[in-house]
């Protein structure tokens, strides 16, 4: 393309977002330096602010249904084009329809359903008229963050902010009892657990509830634990008929059976849409997967020869659950063998930190906002980091125990190449031993992606 039929650029600061390279600007791009191509940037000179001239703009599909001043936050943090999903369906959403919003990891669905809130919700109105379900507290405190991020608005503006308020396992329930009473938040992201006491002992009710989304959906439904009261959420709690209803995940495993199941059981609508999207690549493309075999005794000096070789700017482990065995026997389980192996061995710059269902709520949340604020971090981690744990800076996956299922590896691996538009690799590496390739192999087959064997000595 000549350097002068550019088309018109959509030209932007940036201030905070986690952003790089849209689509469109890959399709500008000129093999030269071009002039007429203005590339303004935050903190990298790789995050361009161009918009194919045909193709809308995140605040232009917005327009008229997302009030202004949300707009104008979606620029401030960057938000300027659109992701695939929110391309597809926020149309759809702003329909009224109820949508399942089927999309890779990183795809930007939590951006995607809180638009559709902040489309339909009346700050002035003192109820509660969302509702957002999570499986974790360390997934609804980061939902939390982004819909409070949204609704910051000017304090010389008279109109009302909107408030968020996170009712998640491990917090002060009294204190939100209080303020459920005495003034109920607009919005309330919640963990099914916590919610449900809410709900049962009548502290406040659903009948203002305009959108209930449901994120990571299908671990919701497979959790023996959280499935029933999921259910009641949906049917007794409340009517699919007065409510617009999201479900949200990378994963939706048996997808058509779902949508029957949804209709069926009115959990949603009759004319629920299944947006579903790159259904032949379920995972990222910018994720490169290796695989390197060894003894079981030699896994924790391959793991640290594959950090001095890698160099990762942050990485997270992922450590397999204890058995039940393993406990009964008494045994430290992997997690703190393998933090107590990294804190001597290692001589890196990255801080070591841990994460794991054990550890209680106050030091788990420690470790996340260390890992956020922190300059590089190595997280050693069980499936609890798996699931919607948004840390952009992570370049570098390793499974230190294979994961049990094809769905928990496409998570897991989904922790990293969280730049919807970047065009960086990442990588994504397994050490198993060798009766573990056949498994592997079946989750290449399931998830369509190709693991690369990477030979490497195994210093002694
Ligand atoms: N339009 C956009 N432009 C730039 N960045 C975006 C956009 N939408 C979302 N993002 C960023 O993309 C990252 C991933 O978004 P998000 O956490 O919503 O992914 P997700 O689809 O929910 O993933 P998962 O299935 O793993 O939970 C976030 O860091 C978010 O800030």
């Amino acid at each position: 393309m000549a350097c002068s039929n550019t088309g018109t650029l959509l030209v932007c600061t940036v201030k905070t977002a986690p952003y790089s390279k849209p689509r469109a600007f890959r399709f500008l791009q000129p093999r030269k330096p071009c002039p007429n191509l203005l590339c303004l940037s935050g903190k990298s000179p790789n995050r361009p602010l161009f918009c194919l001239p045909n193709s809308p703009t995140l605040g232009e599909l917005c327009r008229n249904h997302v009030p202004d001043h949300v707009l104008r936050r979606l620029e401030e943090v960057g938000y300027l084009v659109p992701t695939d999903v929110q391309m597809e369906a926020l149309p759809i959403l702003f329909s009224r329809n109820d949508c399942i919003l089927h999309a890779q990891t990183g795809s930007g669905k939590t951006l995607t359903y809180l638009l559709l809130i902040y489309s339909l919700i009346n700050p002035k109105r003192s109820a509660v008229q969302a509702l957002i379900v999570v499986p974790t507290r360390e997934l609804g405190m980061q939902v939390t963050k982004v819909a409070r991020m949204l609704a910051v608005t000017d304090p010389k503006l008279e109109h009302k902010s909107c408030t968020v308020m996170a009712l998640l396992d491990g917090g002060m329930l009294k204190r939100h009892k209080s303020w459920l009473k005495a003034e109920p938040p607009t919005i309330v992201v919640a963990t099914i657990g916590s919610l449900n006491q809410m709900l049962e002992k009548r502290i406040f009710n659903l009948d203002s509830m305009q959108v209930l989304v449901v994120d990571e959906v299908d671990f919701l439904f497979n959790s023996s634990k959280q499935v029933s009261s999921l259910r009641m959420l949906l049917t007794s709690y409340s009517s699919c008929n007065n409510r617009q209803t999201v479900f949200a995940s990378a994963s939706i495993p048996q997808h058509r059976r779902f949508v029957h199941d949804c209709i069926q059981q009115k959990w949603t609508k009759g004319d629920v849409v299944h947006v579903h999207v790159n259904r032949i690549k379920p995972m990222p493309a910018c994720l490169h997967h290796r695989f390197v075999i060894c003894g079981r005794k030699e896994k924790h000096q391959l793991l640290l020869s594959l950090l001095q070789s890698d160099q990762p700017e942050s990485g997270i482990i992922f450590v397999g659950e204890q058995s039940e065995k393993s406990k009964k026997a008494g045994n430290a389980p992997s997690t703190t063998l393998l933090i107590d192996f990294l804190r001597t061995s290692y001589d890196g710059s990255l801080e070591i930190l841990l994460l794991e269902e054990n550890m209680n709520f106050n030091s788990r949340a420690a470790s996340l906002s260390d890992m956020r604020q922190g300059d590089g971090h190595l997280l050693v981690s069980t499936d609890i980091a798996a699931r919607g744990i948004d840390l952009p800076e992570t370049t570098h996956i390793y499974n230190f125990d294979l994961p049990k299922t094809a769905v928990d590896y496409l998570h897991r691996a989904g922790r990293t190449g969280r730049m919807p538009f970047s065009d960086k690799k990442y990588t994504v590496t397994n050490i198993i031993v060798s009766e573990e390739r056949f498994a592997l192999q079946r989750f290449e087959n399931e998830l369509m992606f190709i693991c690369e064997e990477l030979a490497l000595e195994i210093p002694c």
